[in-house]
């Protein structure tokens, strides 16, 4: 079996290595098997009947219509925390370029001509003069794998830290630092802090999550960073804060124009996940989870189905993708009855309207698996169905 997979953006070569060259090619035609992305844009993206699977080398699936997806029976994946290590760090770094001016420091010494320059830079230090972070108060709005890990950092830092994120999983909630304090209203948090960092995904209910009545909720000495996407934050609103000396400086990773060649806005490159490190982790996490449902059915990462993971050991195994209605095993298990087979392992997860299901059936043979499959395609609600062939095991 081998399988085409669709790259969009650069995807690091070590995640790419993955795949090896005997059963997967690259961009080959028009019907890949799975598509491999960084932030390219899909939503206006038709995709081809073939397209089993989407991997997001990253955190954000915006870019993605992952709704569609499920309907289609696309699995979506993502590769949680893969990068967050390098947004942490760039975070750090713009709060610490927040209160001491660095860049403009090292400009004006890079600008000074004569053969008294220390004498010069002695005299006029005074002018770069900043502050500490110790001892201020930074608000974190998002507690998952980035915004635990600044949280937590900050906190090392010197930082009063406290956190707003009334969805945070169990298995992040462990890892976040007794010492931050866990804030119920997202006003407190905003009325408090020195720092507002924003570390939330993109959803219809989270846009413009910052406008005029939370910016107006915030000190004027208050520093607002976005590290997690543009629309987060409604930029008018935020230009016009700053404009009336209601907020004082914004930093994004995300260069909506009108934001451009303000003094008080820093617009960076989407520069967060930009290190060696996470493009490598996000390359081969995505590839992984991608290699292992195209090869086996397996689901662990995706964001629209849910895990399913069951021991493979028989020459062909089912993946049905279904709408979450009852009595769809029933039929499924019915038509395999129906052809006389046993069933040696089944394995059914649904997640919201939609449900997924491994079917392992001891010896079918190539021809039996696409009879199985070509039936079941034929009950209701199915909205796809394949037949996996082990990548070793041989029909008896
Ligand atoms: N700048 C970059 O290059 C870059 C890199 C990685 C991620 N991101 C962005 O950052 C986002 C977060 O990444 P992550 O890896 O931490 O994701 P994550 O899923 O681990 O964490 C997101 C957290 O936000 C919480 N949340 C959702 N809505 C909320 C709300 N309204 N208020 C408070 N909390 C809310 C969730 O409960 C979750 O704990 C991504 O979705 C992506 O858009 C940007
Ligand atoms: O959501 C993410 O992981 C980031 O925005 C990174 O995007 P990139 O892979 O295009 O740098």
């Amino acid at each position: 079996m081998t399988y085409d997979i669709k790259i969009f953006n650069e995807i690091a070569a070590e995640g790419l290595q993955r795949f090896d060259q005997a059963h997967y090619t690259f961009n080959a035609g028009k019907t890949p098997d799975a598509i491999l992305l960084r932030s390219q844009k899909l939503h206006d993206y038709t995709f081809p009947e073939s397209v089993l699977a989407v991997a997001r080398a990253g955190a954000g699936t915006n870019n993605i219509p992952v709704e569609r997806c499920t309907e289609q029976g696309i699995v979506v994946f993502n590769t949680p925390g893969a990068n967050a290590n390098a947004v942490k760090e760039l975070v750090l770094a713009n709060l610490l370029l927040s209160v001491r001016p660095i860049l403009a420091g090292a400009n004006w010494v890079n600008s000074l001509t004569g053969d008294n320059i220390e004498e010069q830079v002695e005299a006029n230090k005074k002018t770069f003069a900043g502050n500490e972070l110790e001892g201020k108060k930074l608000g974190v709005i998002g507690l998952g794998a980035i915004g635990s890990m600044i949280a937590n950092d900050a906190y090392r830092l010197g930082m009063d830290v406290s956190g707003y994120d009334p969805f945070v999983s169990v298995d992040t909630a462990w890892n976040i630092s007794r010492r931050v304090k866990r804030v119920l209203d997202l006003d407190e948090l905003l009325a408090d802090s020195d720092f507002i960092t924003i570390h939330v995904p993109l959803t219809e209910k989270n846009h413009h999550l910052i406008g005029a009545d939370e910016l107006a909720k915030m000190k004027n000495s208050a520093v607002l960073l976005n590290f997690a996407r543009g629309e987060l934050v409604d930029s008018q609103a935020v230009i016009r804060a700053i404009d009336n000396g209601q907020l004082k400086s914004y930093i994004t990773d995300f260069a909506e124009p009108d934001l451009l060649r303000h003094d008080k806005i820093i617009v960076l490159p989407h520069l967060g996940a930009s290190t060696s490190e996470a493009e490598t982790n996000c390359a081969k996490m995505a590839a992984s989870t991608l290699k292992t449902y195209l090869e086996t059915g397996n689901i662990k990462c995706s964001v629209n189905f849910p895990a399913v993971e069951m021991v493979f050991r028989v020459p062909y195994r089912i993946a049905i993708i279904n709408r979450n209605v009852p009595n769809l095993i029933g039929a499924v298990t019915s038509t395999v009855a129906e052809k006389g087979y046993n069933i040696d392992n089944l394995s059914n997860r649904s997640r919201g309207d939609f449900a997924y299901t491994l079917l392992d059936i001891n010896d079918l043979t190539a021809e039996q698996a696409q009879s199985l499959v070509d039936d079941i395609r034929q009950l209701d609600n199915v909205v796809r169905v394949r037949a996996i062939k082990h990548p070793t095991l041989e029909e008896a």
